[in-house]
């Protein structure tokens, strides 16, 4: 194996730098040539890459988005498209190819190696932690902490208004920003798309919570944290009704791409340092077709199939204090 290659596809995380700079310097210290493709699938199908030296990922390891620049691209999911990425490594004579996404990117790598034998590891990146395999994904911890510090801010006034907030948070599908966010800024609700696969939430509990609440509690700040795409019209729609339901002030925040920047956390970085390095050392032993993750500390090689077939779920404990035991409803007695 003489030369290797690296992308960053799909929803960017803050980690991501973290990662190709371990890869980078992983790369370089098994003698190999680190490629960086820019823009995602884009710059497979373009030939748009460049070589990366060590001093193109000094001082990298804190900087949020990814130096490589992410992207979605349609015209690779075709076979013309699988092909052409195929000649084009080929051509550059990449022996392995990481890609640093979600699982529309592993769905990519799948993809490619249909038309393509080079070995193809993949990198768990995406803030909103949904990927089967792996107990984190880079980018999650930090979402988490920008999520909090904003909700944490938005309590503060809340708390001086006596005000009820509905806060947005991403997780188109996954709930795990959500719930994180809710237990560490103590919420009194949470709305998550797993508990509403098939149904909305039901307006008039949540009025009955609120108003139970400021019974229990006297007229006080009440924060509900909402996933993206929960609510028809969002954050915004569901605050408007339980204002006119409730006769309450009831005030949105988006949080929105925010949560998707910022300078990586530690366990971030950790974990981008990490299974970078494993990912180098995976595709020297000839390792292909799996994702590097990590479970209980240790690092995991999983089958991309494997990251999606099966959905992750919240950890149930989390979500049975939040909903049960920390409810102030369920608990005033
Ligand atoms: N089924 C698929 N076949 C081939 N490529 C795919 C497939 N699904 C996604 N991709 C590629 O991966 C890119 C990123 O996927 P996306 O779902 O947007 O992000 P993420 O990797 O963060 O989940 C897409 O723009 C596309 O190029
Ligand atoms: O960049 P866009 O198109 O606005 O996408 C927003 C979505 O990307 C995310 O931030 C991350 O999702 P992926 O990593 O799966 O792409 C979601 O939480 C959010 O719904």
């Amino acid at each position: 194996m003489k030369r290797i290659a690296v992308l960053t596809s799909g929803g960017d995380a803050p980690g991501m730098n973290a990662a190709i700079r371990a890869i980078v310097l992983a790369g370089h210290y098994f003698g190999l040539d680190v490629i960086g493709y820019r823009h995602g699938f884009n710059g497979l199908l373009e030939q748009e890459y460049q070589v990366l030296q060590t001093s193109d990922v000094n001082n990298i390891i804190q900087r949020g988005g990814t130096i490589l620049k992410s992207a979605r691209c349609k015209p690779f999911k075709t076979e013309e498209g699988g092909q052409q990425a195929a000649a084009n490594l080929q051509a550059l004579e990449i022996d392995a190819l990481i890609i640093i996404g979600g699982d529309g990117s592993f769905h990519g790598a799948v993809h490619l190696s249909q038309f393509w034998s080079g070995a193809i590891i993949g990198l768990p990146g995406t803030i909103d932690n949904d990927i089967n395999g792996t107990d984190a994904t880079i980018g999650y911890y930090t979402a988490i902490d920008t999520a909090l510090e904003s909700i944490d801010k938005v309590r503060d006034t809340a708390d001086a208004f006596e005000r009820i907030f509905l806060i947005e948070v991403m997780g188109r599908h996954a709930g795990f920003i959500g719930l994180s966010a809710a237990v560490c800024s103590g919420a009194e609700q949470v709305l998550l798309p797993e508990l509403y696969t098939d149904r909305l939430p039901d307006l008039q509990a949540l009025v009955e919570h609120i108003q139970t609440a400021q019974k229990i509690r006297g007229k006080c700040s009440y924060i509900m944290v909402v996933s993206e795409n929960i609510w028809p019209g969002g954050a915004a729609d569901l605050a408007n009704q339980l204002a006119e339901k409730t006769a309450i002030d009831c005030r949105p925040v988006i949080l929105g791409h925010v949560q998707r920047g910022g300078s990586p956390v530690s366990l971030d970085r950790i974990l981008a340092s990490k299974l970078g390095a494993y990912a180098v050392e995976a595709a020297r032993a000839g390792k292909t077709g799996i994702m590097i993750g990590e479970r209980n500390q240790k690092v995991v090689e999983v089958p991309f199939e494997q990251t999606w077939l099966k959905t992750k779920a919240l950890d149930p404990y989390l979500l049975h204090i939040q909903q049960e035991m920390f409810d102030l409803v369920k608990n005033s007695q």
